[in-house]
């Protein structure tokens, strides 16, 4: 496993937020934590990030992240949070420079060619980027860290915290195709928060449920997006219509009120 996360709980000040958390992503997999707001999703990226306090283990590319030499995991697991504030006069060219490893300066102006292209941004590249729209810094986000890992030998792990939640439905596509070659491809293993459960159900290998900081459900879309499940996590009705692509469309029917009662186990179980 490339990520595996055991028992772990987070407590932010005083509250406990996320509680004896277990889950593993393997190379090449492209892993979608899902859950309603406030669940303790973005908490539990940031207690692999290293960015909140933790108890339990995690370990990231076959070492626990406390061993880890921050600058060499950098290079193993990139991050991409919810929010990024850049208030610099810095161009988008060179905040993609900004994540790029001193190992190959050779190939470093290739390299951004690439990104900046592969991200439909490349004619952004000499603008500022505090004059960006939301949906041109996060795929200038992505490109950032994208460039951290693209030179890593061995095990890399990319966090995507709502990577697609600014982008128009074309470049949502654009995005995760992008992340799901990255993981077929060259094997990155991928964990990444979403809300739209339809971009979870057509890109993901697996999805994880959590509620309340708890992942309470893990499985396939098939398994995962049931009306059942959606009722008692989230509240609302939905109907599931089978595509002929081979995943699951949801389509919402309206509120109900989501319920505190444990799950019926459809799927393994998360611990
Ligand atoms: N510093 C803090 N002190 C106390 N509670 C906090 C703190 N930071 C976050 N929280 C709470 O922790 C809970 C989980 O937050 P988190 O951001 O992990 O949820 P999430 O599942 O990512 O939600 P969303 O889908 O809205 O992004 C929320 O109820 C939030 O208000």
């Amino acid at each position: 496993m490339v990520l595996d996360i055991r028992n772990v709980h987070v407590s932010l000040g005083s509250t406990p937020i996320v509680h004896g958390v277990g889950l593993s992503v393997a190379a090449g997999e492209l892993v979608m934590l899902l859950g309603p707001n406030g669940a303790g999703k973005s908490t539990l990226l940031k207690a692999v990030s290293g960015d909140a306090p933790t108890r339990g283990e995690i370990i990231v590319a076959g070492q626990s992240l406390a061993d880890w030499c921050p600058q060499a995991l950098s290079r193993h697991r990139g991050v991409m949070p919810q929010r990024v504030d850049i208030n610099f006069p810095l161009t988008a060219e060179e905040v993609v420079r900004l994540g790029l490893s001193a190992k190959s300066p050779g190939r470093a102006d290739e390299l951004v060619e690439h990104l900046l292209s592969e991200l439909e941004i490349s004619h952004l590249r000499h603008r500022l980027v505090p004059g960006l729209s939301g949906g041109e810094q996060q795929r200038l986000q992505l490109a950032r860290v994208l460039a951290q890992i693209a030179d890593t030998e061995g095990d890399r792990l990319l966090l995507l915290d709502e990577c697609t939640s600014a982008l128009d439905p074309a470049h949502q596509q654009v995005v995760l195709q992008r992340v799901q070659r990255l993981a077929r491809e060259q094997g990155v293993a991928v964990l990444a928060v979403v809300h739209d459960l339809n971009l979870a159900a057509q890109y993901a290998d697996r999805l994880v449920m959590m509620r309340a900081g708890r992942c309470v459900l893990e499985g396939s879309a098939r398994e995962v997006l049931t009306p059942e499940v959606l009722d008692a996590v989230y509240g609302f009705q939905a109907r599931i219509v089978e595509l002929p692509e081979g995943y699951p469309l949801v389509v919402p029917l309206g509120q109900t009120r989501a319920q505190t009662a444990p799950l019926k186990p459809v799927c393994r179980q998360a611990s």
